[in-house]
Parts: structure tokens; C-alpha cells; sequence
């Protein structure tokens, strides 16, 4: 049996991913099952290239086929701010602090002008093999204040007019539905087995 290592250690997103390559036959596992890991450098300037320095270093170092994923929020206003940086936005890795300055930089901005977009690049990487990479969008808007109590991060701030609600407002499952990262692994799932057999 393949082990496929999840580069994360937030076990929500690992969730996704078990429940698409574990029908497949692969053994999940994530980098909090992992005794020792190699310093990781994130530089890159785009979200692929992060994904990618973070897949092909544990595929380089390990010896495994390993999937990463690097995500983030694009704000119109903001010149696609914060970006490769939405994680630590307002310094820590603070969810709250995060939603609390993006309110700040885009006060009194009325609502036509708040668009944004989610975007996730995924890469998968194993040994002697080019990298397989997909991404995945999805574009919405910035409210003026939090609605909703589900999801993570920048979720109570996003609001998609069609369905009249917040990413927090959505169910996992429908949130995956639309969401950047559901949209990036709907377009591995099409690629996934091509790549893996060649
Ligand atoms: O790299 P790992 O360890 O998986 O964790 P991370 O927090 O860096 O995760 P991402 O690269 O996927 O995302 C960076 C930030 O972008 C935001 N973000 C990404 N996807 C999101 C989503 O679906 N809903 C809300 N915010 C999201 C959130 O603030 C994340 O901390
Ligand atoms: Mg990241």
C-alpha cells in the first residue's frame, strides 16, 4: 500500500484529503503522525511555488509522495493583499486579529468595492516523478462585519451573493462544494490517476 503524506497539521483540511485518497487505496498520513521533519523555508512568492517548495522538500527528504497545499484570500481594494500572507496578516496566527484588521484596512468601502477571491494551489510530489499542481478559486465579498459561527479564518468575512452567505454560514460540505480548495481537489480528482499511472 502507497503512503500519500498530507503536509499539514491541521487535521480538518487532512480530513478532506483522506476521504479522496483513501478510496484510492493510499494510507493518509499528516505531518503531526511524523517523528522528524525537515525545516521547511516557505519563500516562494506565489502560492504554487509554496506549495511546491513544501511538497518536493518532504518527497526529497523522506522518500514519500506527499500533497501540500498553500491558501489564501486576495482582496480587490487591497492589491491582492494579505495574499501568500493571510495566515499571519496581523502578525501571529491569530484567526480573530486577522478579521479585525482586514475590517480596519477596508472601513467605510462600500460593498461593490469589496471583492475578493479565495485561491489554493495544491502540489503532489513523489520520488522520480514531475510535479503534479492544480488550483482552485472561487470569488466573493469582504462584509463590513462577521456572519456565522462555522469554518475557520477568514470564513465569517466572505460572503457569496448567490447563495446569500458567509463561508461561516455553509456546512463543510457545502462550503466544499464552492470553496477554492473543494474547486482544487475536484480538478485533482480529473488528473490525479493520469499522472500517478505515467
Ligand atoms: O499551511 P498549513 O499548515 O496547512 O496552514 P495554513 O494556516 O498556512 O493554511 P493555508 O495555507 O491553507 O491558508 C493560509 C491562511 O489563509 C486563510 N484561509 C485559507 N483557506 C481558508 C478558508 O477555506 N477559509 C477561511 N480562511 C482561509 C486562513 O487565514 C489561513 O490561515
Ligand atoms: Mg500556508
Amino acid at each position: 500500500m502507497t503512503t500519500i503524506l498530507i503536509a499539514t497539521k491541521n487535521e480538518g483540511k487532512a480530513k478532506e484529503f483522506k476521504a479522496f485518497f483513501g478510496p484510492k487505496g493510499f494510507k493518509v498520513k499528516t505531518l503531526n503522525e511524523m517523528d522528524e521533519l525537515p525545516d521547511i523555508i516557505e519563500n516562494g512568492k506565489t502560492f504554487t511555488e509554496n506549495a511546491l517548495i513544501k511538497a518536493q522538500t518532504l518527497t526529497d527528504k523522506l522518500k514519500m509522495t506527499v500533497l501540500a497545499d498553500d491558501s489564501g484570500l486576495m482582496v480587490d481594494a487591497l492589491d491582492g493583499a494579505p495574499g501568500i500572507f493571510s495566515a499571519r496578516y496581523a502578525g501571529d496566527h491569530d484567526d480573530a486579529a486577522n478579521n479585525a484588521k482586514l475590517l480596519r484596512e477596508l472601513k467605510g468601502l462600500p460593498l461593490s468595492k469589496r471583492t475578493a477571491t479565495f485561491h489554493t494551489s495544491l502540489a503532489v510530489t513523489s520520488v522520480s516523478k514531475e510535479p503534479l499542481i492544480v488550483a482552485g478559486n472561487v470569488k466573493g465579498l469582504i462584509l463590513d462585519k462577521q456572519r456565522g459561527a462555522d469554518g475557520f479564518g477568514y470564513d465569517p468575512l466572505f460572503y457569496i451573493p448567490e447563495l446569500d452567505k458567509t463561508f461561516a454560514e455553509l456546512t463543510p460540505i457545502e462550503k466544499n462544494k464552492v470553496s477554492h480548495r473543494g474547486k482544487a481537489v475536484q480538478v485533482l480528482s480529473e488528473n490525479f490517476d493520469d499522472w500517478w499511472e505515467r
